[in-house]
């Protein structure tokens, strides 16, 4: 069972990008790697070297230092929206325990957060959590730019950067403790636009394929991070690109820390799709509508038990 034979997702090299090269041929050549990967997978594994070592050991640093803080003092991590505050103590995820940063871009949210969890604030991990933002929000936008330009659709990039939002969210899942694999998070596609991964070495991420098998996301590179199609970018783009479902599979006893970086679609945006995606050969395949409400409804009962909520939600 050696792992050279396991499948694995596509590896894609963005560490040679100057991400402000649009047009190069490193640009043209990465942007059709993207569409490729994304076409069949809805994700990729990208290395990307604009986040030292220093710097993303110190922010796992902190992240531990949260999970260890006292229950109460996580718990005032709240929000008014569905599952971006603190979740701990599921039962049905034992293992799993998560608190959320909305508008993490904005420097008082940061800040605000940190003046949650530290009596005196903590201007470290304000530092940190800024570096590591706006080097991910670059890497963010520079895919975007890179999927709207490969569907003829860079006219509508400007209204995007202006209307998009970053939920940072950092993941702990114990280990079980057992010999068996037990779930840390149930197999979901996410309902923002594209949400950007990263996590320490031990692993348990795991990816559907197009025909339903689970290849497991094995690292190649520390500055490894996944890339991934969620729900609002696949209705915007009419389904060329699909949101991939994933879940979290944890054994052994070490604790796994990830964090992600949601992109989404802010309250007052209307995600319609555009007409240059709409012909003969491509239906009309989502009514417009606005993140926010799509992810209300996924909460509720029915939402829940549907196969997709997008679908259930706007499918036309
Ligand atoms: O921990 C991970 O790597 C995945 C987390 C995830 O899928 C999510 O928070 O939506
Ligand atoms: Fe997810």
């Amino acid at each position: 069972m050696g792992s050279e034979s396991s499948p694995k997702l596509p590896f894609l090299d963005f560490s040679k990008l100057e991400l402000s090269s649009v047009g190069s041929s490193e640009w043209e050549s990465l942007k059709s790697q993207v569409r490729e990967a994304l076409e069949e997978y809805g994700c990729f594994e990208a290395s990307y070297d604009k986040i030292p070592s220093d710097l993303r050991n110190a922010f796992f640093g902190s992240m531990e230092e949260i999970f260890e803080l006292p229950l109460e003092t996580k718990l005032r991590n709240v929000s008014d929206k569905p599952y971006h505050g603190y979740i701990g103590n599921h039962p049905s995820f034992r293992l799993y325990e998560s608190l959320g940063i909305d508008d993490v871009a904005v420097t008082e949210k940061v800040e605000a957060f940190a003046n949650l969890m530290w009596p005196q604030g903590n201007p470290n991990f304000s530092k940190q959590t800024h570096s590591l933002v706006e080097q991910l929000s670059t890497l963010d936008m520079t895919v975007k730019k890179m999927i709207a330009e490969s569907f003829g659709l860079q006219k509508y990039m400007d209204e995007h950067i202006n209307s998009t939002g970053y939920l940072l969210r950092i993941m702990k899942y114990n280990g079980p403790n057992t010999t068996d694999t037990e779930v840390g998070a149930n197999s979901h596609t996410d309902k923002n636009s594209l949400t950007i991964l990263h996590q320490n070495q031990v692993e348990g991420l795991e990816v559907q394929t197009k025909d339903g098998s689970w290849i497991k996301f094995q690292p190649s590179t520390p500055n490894s991070f996944i890339i991934m199609v969620a729900d609002s970018l696949s209705a915007w783009l009419n389904g060329r690109l699909h949101s991939p479902y994933h879940r979290v599979m944890m054994s052994g006893n070490e604790a796994r820390y990830s964090l992600g970086l949601f992109s989404y679609p802010k309250a007052d945006y209307l995600i319609k799709v555009p007409e240059e995606l709409v012909d003969e050969q491509h239906p009309l395949l989502f009514k417009p509508f606005y993140h926010k409400e799509l992810l209300s409804f996924f909460y509720t009962e029915v939402g829940q038990a549907a196969p997709s909520a997008l679908h259930a939600f706007c499918g036309v």
